[in-house]
């Protein structure tokens, strides 16, 4: 059995697959310790969890803007502090880190221990905290076709994202009824990541009669931050009851994309996965203010694979058109799943695990 220091908090798309490789971890026999922030949308997520072992870590983003800065690397300091007693409290065998401001501290504490270093990015752009750290890494996990300059080859392994175990498809009225989704017809999911998406949650609200006079009802997942929940209804000409239902988080994440026909979402790399997963066709529209347009170039690489239709943010208003001539359209709709079914890396969680097994077992020999 070996021990594993995992930093995964911050946000839903590290958290995620966090989550995912611990309870692969754990099925394997080994123990693991969750690094998490202290912020809302880790705290929601975890609730789903009380068998897997989470610590709350001090830490805050990073931002360029001057008093954020200072606060951001007063509390890098408190957060290596933490991480450097953690450390010697579990003794682990390696540390991982999903990427975000909490997995430098921890990281750097790991590699001055002589802890091997273990790090995934699941973004086609590698971010701030994945290049900084490379250096540092006995193995980097990549998506395929992406690569980090000047790592050696035989650090990097191309895998998937690990994607949580409950994430399954269900069937569609297994699902809705699960929801209390009591509609017949079209069901368009409408998700901004972790976090909520202020334009996607003004679209819906702004296209809610039109979407309903086609008989397109809508699921509409808000984030934390635009807490807003409640349902809209509207009786078309032709006497069919459309709905809008609206909640800031859920924690049923298998049943909300098994429930849809379609999904415009941001182009978050975890959100991408498990729309593979559950071979949901997308409309994706990637947040512009992303770390070096990162959403964008994930999404680009979904729709030339012929998994996702993209949408940028600024031809918002052309989206009512594409969500309409998807959701009806039955060949291109079979057309974008049978894609995700061939996109879909099943088991990278697992695959991860014997990797790191023998990470260990070699580093053992050496000893
Ligand atoms: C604005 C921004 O920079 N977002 C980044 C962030 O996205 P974000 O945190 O939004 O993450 P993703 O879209 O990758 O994944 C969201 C995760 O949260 C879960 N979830 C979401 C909503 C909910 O109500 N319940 C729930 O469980 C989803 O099932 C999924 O597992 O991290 C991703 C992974 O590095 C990046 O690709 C995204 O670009």
């Amino acid at each position: 059995m070996s021990g594993f220091v995992i930093s995964c908090g911050g946000t839903g798309g590290h958290l995620s697959p966090g989550i995912a490789l611990a309870e692969s971890l754990n099925a394997a026999g080994h123990e693991s310790h969750l690094l998490i922030s202290r912020k809302d949308v880790d705290s929601r997520l975890v609730s789903g969890y009380p068998q897997l072992d989470f610590i709350r870590s001090p830490g805050s983003g990073f931002s360029w803007k001057p008093i954020q800065f200072i606060k951001f690397n007063v509390q890098q300091l408190r957060a290596l502090v933490f991480a450097v007693r953690l450390l010697s409290e579990k003794k682990p065998d390696a540390v991982i880190g999903f990427g975000g401001f909490l997995t430098v501290g921890v990281v750097f504490a790991g590699f001055v221990k002589g802890c091997p270093v273990i790090l995934h990015e699941a973004n086609r752009k590698p971010g701030r905290a994945i290049r900084l750290m490379s250096g540092f890494a006995r193995r980097i996990y990549l998506p395929s076709g992406v690569s980090l300059r000047s790592l050696p080859p035989k650090t990097v392994r191309h895998l998937g994202y690990p994607v949580r175990k409950e994430i399954r498809p269900l069937s569609r009225d297994e699902a809705r009824k699960r929801l209390g989704i009591d509609i017949t017809g079209k069901l368009l999911l409408v998700l901004g990541g972790s976090q909520g998406a202020l334009a996607l949650n003004r679209w819906v609200k702004e296209n809610f009669e039109k979407l309903a006079d086609q008989g397109i009802s809508v699921l509409c997942v808000t984030g934390l931050m635009k807490e807003s929940r409640g349902q809209l209804e509207r009786v078309s000409q032709d006497g069919h009851t459309a709905k809008a239902y609206f909640m800031p988080f859920t924690n049923q994440m298998a049943e909300v994309l098994s429930s849809a026909d379609l999904v415009v979402s941001r182009a978050g790399a975890g959100s991408i996965a498990e729309f593979m997963r559950c071979r949901l066709p997308s409309i994706l529209v990637p947040y512009p203010h992303a770390t070096d347009n990162h959403q964008s170039a994930n999404a680009q690489f979904v729709e030339q694979q012929g998994g996702a239709v993209v949408v940028a943010q600024e031809k918002l208003p052309q989206l009512i058109d594409e969500v309409t001539e998807t959701i009806f359209n039955d060949f291109l709709l079979n057309e974008l799943r049978s894609n995700l079914q061939r996109m879909d890396r099943d088991n990278s969680a697992d695959y991860i695990v014997s990797d790191l097994e023998s990470i260990l077992a070699e580093a053992k020999e050496v000893e």
